[in-house]
């Protein structure tokens, strides 16, 4: 496995990405040729118009507009996983050179191509998700879907196994089974290796002859194990080195780097929250803030799929990537523009700024088995798919720290674990004392308990809320805390979309606010990858917590280290 040394990463993230850095190609400088992929996206031209009608709020009705065919876009994987712990596999996925289709016909269509599409995520998330855009008319007119996978399978197989999983929009109900047939007609299998040029090749007719004589847009959503993705690019060491694998194949912007949390409604909701209230804002500093924490926690084990959490591990499945995602959002400086590279410039400014973890910055644990009165719960060890005695942390804290004007010495707290208590997802920002607070004798002895608490619920049941302290009604002055809520499922009857269909609908449409830029890639590994390689190298062995518990009693000494309690576990909300 590659390490980021701290001079590696300033010297891998200096640079932040800008259009006007990398070489134009157009339709007419022959760009098609030296675009090496089966999927092109829009010009940016094009781009520009779709991200403001998108900001104008015109989702989706076929609101997608694919003027321009040109180059490829394929979503990968960056949600988790590399650097990989281990190197395995020995499959390579080689992208072939497409002619130039374009013809100039008016219109366009999109073919959607679904790598690994016998896999558990192509059918529980990425088909669904692009039926419930197609129920949305968020699909234009023209469109093809194909699975790509070693698996043999025929159109019909191919068909029965996604039908297995659609669901109906609540509010769309009535022409479901008709929709259902009208969008699986769309969708087509071709069965073939990951580094065979030649089935690929065979692909590319199968797309052409569905294109017709279109303006084509190709997409590849890579819906396989990171290490096949790995070798793909002929490489099987780090996250660096894959981006410059890539690179040999793909431009910058014909890779949407995918992490499903910034697809989350309320992971979107950040942005708006900060920058269009003015009560927040003036706020959002070391000032005012004294602390953050994200939580992430899960009511189940690996439960089966242990061979591909072991290699991993919840800093790589969970912190490194959603966590870390979302604190960027969360403490990035106000972006120029809500243009792509301007908040992805502004992400990675702020990523820069964090400081590399060591093992005193973290806590790891590991589950262990948990008898209640009716059931077993088995431990991480006793998942069949796990290696024994295996070492891989099925929980962490850590403590970040972000050292620039705004945020020096506000500790942002994260934890993730698999089998804790409850399901949760959430950020919460506890604020400072009240300085010469007049009610303090009316608040208990512990003020901590009276601070100001906003509290992000990414999920389940989302909410906004905000913890204040309010007067009892009635002749005596007694003080309580409250909720201000902003409860999603009492305030909106429309069904949250998933946060894969935002995702691939805007990959269609070649926004790529919410994809990882490679710089910010970078920038997110230099932040993990030592305290990786330390937990790696010096076998830490990590604190047992039982099934279904809160986690292991370090999470609370991490806190208390830097006077801290978990809003989740001293609230109980
Ligand atoms: N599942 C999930 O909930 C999530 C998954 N991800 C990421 O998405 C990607 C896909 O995940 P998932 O669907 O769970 O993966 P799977 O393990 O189900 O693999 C997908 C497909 O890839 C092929 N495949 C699997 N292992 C190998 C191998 N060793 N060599 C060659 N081909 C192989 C198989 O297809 P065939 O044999 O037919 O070729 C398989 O059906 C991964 O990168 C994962 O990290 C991210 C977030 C959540
Ligand atoms: O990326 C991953 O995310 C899921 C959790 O996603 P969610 O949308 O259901 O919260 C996690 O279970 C998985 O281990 C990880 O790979």
């Amino acid at each position: 496995m590659a390490a980021f040394s701290s001079a590696h990463r300033r010297s891998h993230a200096t640079t932040p990405y800008s259009p006007s850095s990398r070489p134009r190609l157009s339709p007419s400088d022959g760009g098609h040729h030296r675009r090496v992929a089966l999927s092109s996206i829009p010009s940016r031209l094009a781009l520009r118009a779709q991200s403001s009608s998108r900001l104008r709020g015109s989702r989706c009705a076929n609101a997608v507009r694919l003027h321009e065919g040109a180059g490829a876009a394929t979503i990968i994987p960056v949600e988790n996983k590399l650097p990989l712990k281990k190197s395995e596999g020995s499959l390579s996925l080689t992208l072939p050179k497409v002619e130039n289709i374009n013809i100039g016909e008016n219109e366009s269509t999109v073919s959607i191509t679904v790598v690994g599409a016998s896999g558990d995520l192509a059918k529980r998330k990425i088909f669904p998700a692009l039926f419930a855009l197609f129920c949305e008319d968020c699909l234009p007119k023209h469109f093809t879907i194909y699975g790509y996978a070693r698996s043999k399978m025929t159109d019909a197989e191919l068909r029965n196994m996604i039908s297995k999983s659609l669901t109906c929009r609540t509010h769309k109900r009535e022409n479901c089974e008709e929709k259902m047939d009208q969008f699986l007609k769309r969708c087509f299998y071709h069965s073939g290796h990951y580094d065979c040029l030649e089935n690929f090749a065979e692909l590319d007719k199968k797309l052409k002859l569905h294109e017709g004589r279109r303006i084509s847009n190709r997409l590849f959503y890579l819906s396989i194990p990171p290490n096949i993705f790995v070798d793909a690019v002929r490489c099987s060491k780090s996250s660096a080195a894959l981006t410059k694998a890539l690179k040999q194949y793909l431009e910058e912007n014909q890779i949407f780097r995918i992490d499903h949390y910034l697809g989350k409604e309320l992971v979107e909701n950040l942005s708006v929250l900060r920058f269009s209230n003015l009560i927040f804002e003036p706020l959002w500093s070391r000032n005012y803030i004294r602390n953050v924490q994200l939580i992430f926690s899960e009511d189940f084990g690996t439960e089966g799929r242990g061979g591909y959490f072991d290699s991993y591990g919840i800093i790589r499945d969970i912190m490194q990537n959603h966590l870390l995602q979302i604190l960027a959002l969360f403490a990035m400086e106000t972006p120029v523009s809500l243009d792509a590279e301007d908040i992805r410039n502004e992400k990675v400014k702020v990523l820069r700024c964090m400081k590399p973890l060591h093992l005193d910055d973290v806590v790891i644990g590991q589950y262990t088995s948990h008898n209640d009165r009716s059931t077993t719960y088995p431990a991480y060890t006793d998942d069949k798919t796990v290696p024994n005695g295996s070492l891989t942390p099925t929980f962490a804290a850590a403590a970040i720290f972000i050292n620039n004007a705004r945020w020096e010495g506000v500790p942002f707290l994260m934890k993730a674990g698999k089998a804790l208590q409850d399901r949760r997802a959430e950020i919460r920002v506890q604020f400072r004392h009240v300085p010469g607070n007049l009610y303090s004798q009316k608040l208990g002895t512990d003020l901590d308990q009276a601070t100001n608490e906003l509290v992000i619920r990414v999920q389940p049941d989302e909410a906004i809320y905000l913890m204040i302290n309010n007067k009892v009604p009635g002749l005596e002055m007694k003080l309580d805390h409250s909720n201000l809520n902003l409860h999603y499922a009492a305030r909106y009857s429309k069904e949250i979309p998933d946060a894969y269909e935002r995702l691939l609908l805007d990959a269609i449409e070649g926004e790529r606010r919410l994809f990882i830029r490679s710089d910010e890639l970078d920038a997110a590994w230099a932040i993990f990858t030592p305290v990786l390689k330390e937990i790696d190298e010096k076998n830490i062995v990590p604190e047992s917590y039982p099934y279904g518990s809160r986690g292991p009693a370090g999470a609370h000494r991490l806190a208390a280290r830097h006077n801290v309690k978990w809003g989740d576990l001293s609230t109980g909300q």
